[in-house]
């Protein structure tokens, strides 16, 4: 894989360079809540403008339906980015039509351009590789150089990760080169025990990881929306939580892989619930009920790990020497959701393991609730993407780096 190093030794002024970031923040209300992501592309961006380069920004956001929806606009993080570096920024409200080649076009060497949303594009997404590589087609007209820095999305196979770098001359930017090196200790050099704890709401994506997980981890921690496939899997109640019907076979052979190897999969003893998901926006008082996890009532939903379970897991993190964490234990965006994701995230900070956050939530959700970033080992941008990492996956956008 050739580095930004390589391309910046080879020259870049006056090149226009397509950095493929990964922006996808997250937000509250329209604003941005914790600008993480941001900050972490900011050395290759930095370099790349200081280099002479004009450099061309783009990321998705959230998941819009392959159509513009000003709901995800990239515009928010454009302008943080244009705060964290201290220079102007133009913005282009399209992703390759007229107005993304006029921003392009208007740069001088040294000036910064961030694209709409990548996702504003069906073609970014699809499965079809016509019309993924056409859309490609017309990204690559905007560049000469392609430079990969979206850790979080390098397991997607899209357009913009997967199918532009092998358009232009390709090299991975300084969060990537970062990333794949601390992630690659977890799996060429893994001190045990070695525990994983896996939450948040990305379900579909993240229960087929522990199938490869389950060959390599000592001990599997689940919670946030994760759960409830779980508990219903084991014939519990789990009311209207989140749940993966398709997957309750997948996750009963998981149960008896796991006890038959000698793996252990804990999972909660006790969880809070409502009747509804709650307003994140105006955070008012949500008044859980705390139930056992096998005692949940019809008609309401899980929305944090209990108490007890906060304790046993803190208790089965505290020995280990390696900890994966992605996925909040909880709805940590509101004050009553959020003491699993604490408690997780201090088991971590008080633990002498190495200790690895990653995904986009679970790391705003550290600093959001006030942890301090050095108290991790790393905190990665990547959460899906590093679990696909961990699990010895050939990753699409890591793939398309290589010469
Ligand atoms: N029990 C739950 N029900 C619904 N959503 C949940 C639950 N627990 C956690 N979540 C949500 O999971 C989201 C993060 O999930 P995910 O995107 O998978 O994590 P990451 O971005 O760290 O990879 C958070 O917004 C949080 O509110
Ligand atoms: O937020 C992300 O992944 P993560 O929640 O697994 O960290 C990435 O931006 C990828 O987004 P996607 O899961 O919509 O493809």
């Amino acid at each position: 894989m050739k580095t930004i190093d390589e391309l910046l030794a080879e020259g870049v002024d006056g090149k226009r360079v397509f950095v493929r970031a990964d922006l996808n923040v997250p937000m509250a209300d329209g604003l941005i809540t914790d600008d993480g992501r941001i900050r972490a592309v900011l050395p290759t961006v930095k370099a790349l403008a200081d280099a002479g380069a004009k450099v061309v920004v783009a990321s998705h956001l959230g998941r819009p339906k392959g159509a513009p929806d000003p709901k995800f606009s990239l515009l928010q993080a454009a302008e943080r980015l244009g705060e964290l570096l201290d220079a102007p920024i133009a913005f282009a409200q399209d992703t390759v039509g007229p107005a993304a080649h006029d921003a392009v076009n208007g740069l001088q060497p040294g000036q910064v351009a961030v694209i709409e949303n990548l996702r504003f594009n069906a073609g970014e997404t699809s499965k079809d590789d016509t019309e993924r590589g056409e859309f490609a087609d017309q990204l690559a007209a905007l560049a000469d150089v392609y430079v990969g820095d979206g850790f979080g999305a390098v397991h997607r196979k899209h357009a913009s990760v997967y199918d532009l770098p092998a358009r232009l001359p390709h090299y991975a930017g300084y969060l990537i080169a970062t990333e794949v090196g601390v992630l690659k200790k977890l799996t060429e050099d893994v001190q045990r025990p070695y525990v994983v704890v896996l939450g948040g709401a990305k379900v579909s994506d993240k229960l087929a990881v522990i199938d490869q997980l389950l060959g390599k981890a000592d001990r599997i921690l689940v919670g946030g929306g994760m759960v409830y496939t779980f508990l219903k899997a084991k014939g519990y109640e789990v009311g209207s939580s989140l749940l993966q019907e398709d997957q309750l076979a997948t996750v009963t052979e998981y149960l008896e892989r796991a006890e038959k190897t000698g793996v252990e999969i804990v999972l909660p003893v006790d969880t809070l619930v409502a009747p509804e998901f709650p307003d994140l926006s105006g955070k008012a008082p949500a008044n859980p009920g705390t139930v056992a996890a096998d005692a949940m009532p019809a008609g309401q939903m899980g929305l944090d790990i209990g108490p007890e379970t906060s304790k046993l897991y803190a208790s089965k993190l505290a020995d280990a020497a390696t900890v994966f964490w992605n996925g909040p234990m909880g709805v940590f965006e509101h004050p009553d959701y959020a003491a699993g994701t604490r408690a997780v995230a201090q088991a971590l900070v008080e633990s002498k393991g190495f200790t690895v956050v990653g995904g986009g939530d679970s790391a705003a959700a550290v600093r959001i609730l006030g942890f301090d970033e050095n108290a991790f080992g790393h905190i990665s941008t990547g959460g899906g993407a590093s679990l696909e990492y961990l699990e010895g996956k050939t990753l699409p956008g890591l793939a398309a780096l290589e010469d």
